[in-house]
């Protein structure tokens, strides 16, 4: 008896970024979009707490019980009373630290799937309970659609989303960490009284619309600056995507993943391979968005 689940990345049309809080976090206006990029997570019994992985980056992800989907195995089987034995096997397909929320589709993931297989039986609430526990990004992998994250991005408010969205999303050799880039904001903001985060209402109209042009012009993201002087080459992808024909182009989240937001199917293929070619990405991926949630598959 396996179980899998599937759950896609996410990219952040708006990112505000308040000041610094005296925990550490920041608050924010998350408008998370899920898009079309996978992980599947497959749990069977074991003897004991196992993980494995496969995909291009698999190397790049710890195969230990830091690893975000042991973490949501151990917490689900603390809560109900079990033992966490059970082989999580991740097929990775999103970049890892790229700023796609790959390490939080795993934790989301494992949960669901976990609850499966023990037969736990634990209510949406709860689950999303144990999500936030995990990481500020981890509910809205659960939830996937839209959805406007507060506090620090655990609160979610689902959001109303008229049409599809097409995407490229230009993949960096190499990651960057979210820590860091938070670190480097709050240095970039030194001495600058930070204003509160507030959702734009022209983003959610224009999400609401399904209007890709009004979209691209209200994109947003605090971290880019502080991202861009972590990782200055990212403004040559920033640079070609546009070049190619994209609407408009972002880092996504604390990168250093790029997104690039495309009028239609079409025009994403040509400007994924034109980034492809550029030189100024690893490899380019079109998706489009929103994707569903956490799924199982089997
Ligand atoms: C930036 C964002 C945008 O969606 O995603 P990524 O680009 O990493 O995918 C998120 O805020 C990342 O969320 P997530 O990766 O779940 O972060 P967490 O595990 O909760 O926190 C890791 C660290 O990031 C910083 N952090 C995170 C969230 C937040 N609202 N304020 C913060 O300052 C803190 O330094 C924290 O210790
Ligand atoms: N299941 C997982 N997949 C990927 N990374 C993970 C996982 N669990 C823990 N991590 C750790 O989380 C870090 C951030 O990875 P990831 O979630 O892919 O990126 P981001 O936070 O930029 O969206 C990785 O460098 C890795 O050390």
């Amino acid at each position: 008896m396996s179980v899998t689940v599937r759950v896609p990345a996410k990219v952040n049309v708006q990112l505000a970024v308040g000041g610094a809080r005296p925990d550490g976090f920041h608050d924010l206006a998350n408008v998370f979009l899920a898009v079309g990029l996978y992980d599947e997570v497959t749990v069977s019994p074991a003897d004991e707490l196992r993980i494995t992985c496969d995909g291009p980056d698999a190397g790049q992800v710890p195969l230990d019980r830091t690893n975000l989907a042991a973490r949501a195995a151990q917490k689900l089987a603390e809560r109900h009373g079990l033992a966490p034995d059970v082989h999580i096997h991740i097929a990775k397909d999103i970049p890892v630290a790229g700023g796609m929320a790959g390490g939080s589709a795993d934790g989301a993931g494992a949960l669901l799937a976990c609850d499966a297989l023990w037969g736990t039986g634990a209510s949406r609430a709860e689950l999303l309970d144990i999500c936030a526990e995990l990481g500020s990004d981890v509910p809205f992998s659960l939830l996937g659609g839209a959805a406007l994250g507060t506090g620090r991005g655990e609160k979610l408010r689902p959001l109303e989303v008229g049409g599809g969205f097409h995407w490229v999303f230009a993949v960096a050799d190499g990651g960057l960490s979210t820590p860091a880039v938070y670190g480097e904001f709050d240095r970039l903001n030194e001495g600058v009284e930070v204003p509160e985060p507030v959702a734009s209402q022209p983003l959610l109209d224009a999400l609401a619309k399904g209007d890709p042009a009004a979209l691209a012009a209200t994109l947003s993201n605090d971290l880019q600056a502080a991202a861009l002087s972590l990782r200055p080459s990212l403004a040559d992808t920033l640079a070609a995507g546009t070049a190619a024909g994209a609407l408009a182009g972002l880092v996504s989240g604390s990168g250093p993943t790029t997104a690039f937001l495309t009028v239609d199917a079409a025009s994403a293929a040509k400007v994924a391979e034109a980034l492809g070619a550029s030189g100024t990405c690893r490899m380019a991926r079109v998706a489009s968005g929103p994707a569903r949630g956490a799924c199982r598959l089997g």
